[in-house]
């Protein structure tokens, strides 16, 4: 049986901190003692190792963990230590230009490799009613140009990230490329969250037919900023799971390629995709 798990942090501008708080989440994983269990995939939230602080600390942050970036090696060592697949959320990456970071979703094996990394492609540079009222992402981030899915002996994983949860051609591309579970760590606002959240991961479900794993912070963070939560897992059909409104947590449903399969065969829609 393999297990699919979102956990649900309301992340500090302080790595220890955090690095803590998903031990401490992964330490109660009921699944991790389960006999029949073969396999638990694990997907952290965005930003899970630095977020509520000023924009450009995170780019101090991705400079500091230079050269050998100490932030992939700590997740790296918590898959390890587990024995699961991490799909560490996102993370301050450095670009080679050195003036900017990509939010950079990395992908871990039961044996601490990294199996692949995905760079945030739609960038949050949005007004918002809300205290922070315009997001701005862009300033200290570089976008993505890559879709990635990542090749698990258990399923295709596609890799997103947040606010291109709105850009359903993206998920199609995933889908297209052989995911059969899309994961979608997030720190949706508050306000943007209450409005959209579910129904924009129920119609990915949806139409792509596959499972939507979504992590999600919650809460008040120490800059003042509000994150809406609801961290939950959606089946292919369109059903949730199981989900998680408010405080940290974690959510956690079994994955069933079958269903996948079956949902694809009885209604083509991705093998019918207007897609090259
Ligand atoms: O910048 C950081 O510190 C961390 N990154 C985020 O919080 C990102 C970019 S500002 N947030 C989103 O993408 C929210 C999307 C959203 O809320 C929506 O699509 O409605």
């Amino acid at each position: 049986m393999i297990k699919l798990t979102a956990i649900q942090l309301c992340s500090k501008p302080d790595v220890s901190a955090n690095l803590q708080a998903i031990r401490e989440q992964i330490e109660k994983m009921k699944s991790l003692q389960e006999t029949d269990v073969t396999a638990n995939l694990v997907v952290l939230p965005e930003c899970c190792l630095y977020f509520g602080g000023r924009d450009s600390e995170q780019l101090e942050l991705a400079k500091s963990s230079q050269p050998s970036n100490k932030l992939m090696s700590s997740l790296a060592e918590i898959a390890q230590q587990f024995n699961i697949y991490l799909v560490a959320g996102s993370i301050p990456v450095l670009t080679s230009a050195q003036d900017k970071f990509t939010n950079q979703c990395c992908v871990f094996s039961p044996q601490g490799e990294l199996l692949s990394s995905y760079d945030k492609i739609h960038l949050f540079d949005v007004d918002v009613a809300d205290s922070e009222a315009n997001y701005r992402e862009s300033r200290f981030t570089k976008a993505g140009t890559e879709a990635k899915v990542v090749n698990t002996p258990f399923a295709d994983i596609g890799l997103s990230i947040c606010f291109d949860l709105r850009f359903p051609l993206l998920f199609q591309q995933l889908a297209k490329l052989g995911a059969s579970v899309i994961t979608v760590p997030s720190a949706f606002t508050r306000v943007t969250g209450k409005a959209h959240w579910e129904t924009l991961l129920k119609a990915r479900a949806i139409e792509n037919q596959a499972y939507i794993v979504a992590s999600a912070q919650e809460g008040i963070h120490a800059n003042g900023r509000e994150t809406w939560g609801h961290s939950m897992i959606i089946s292919p059909w369109g059903e949730v799971l199981d989900c998680l409104p408010e405080g940290e947590g974690y959510v956690s449903a079994v994955f069933e390629l079958e269903k996948v399969n079956h949902i694809r065969q009885s209604m083509p829609l991705v093998s019918n995709l207007l897609l090259k």
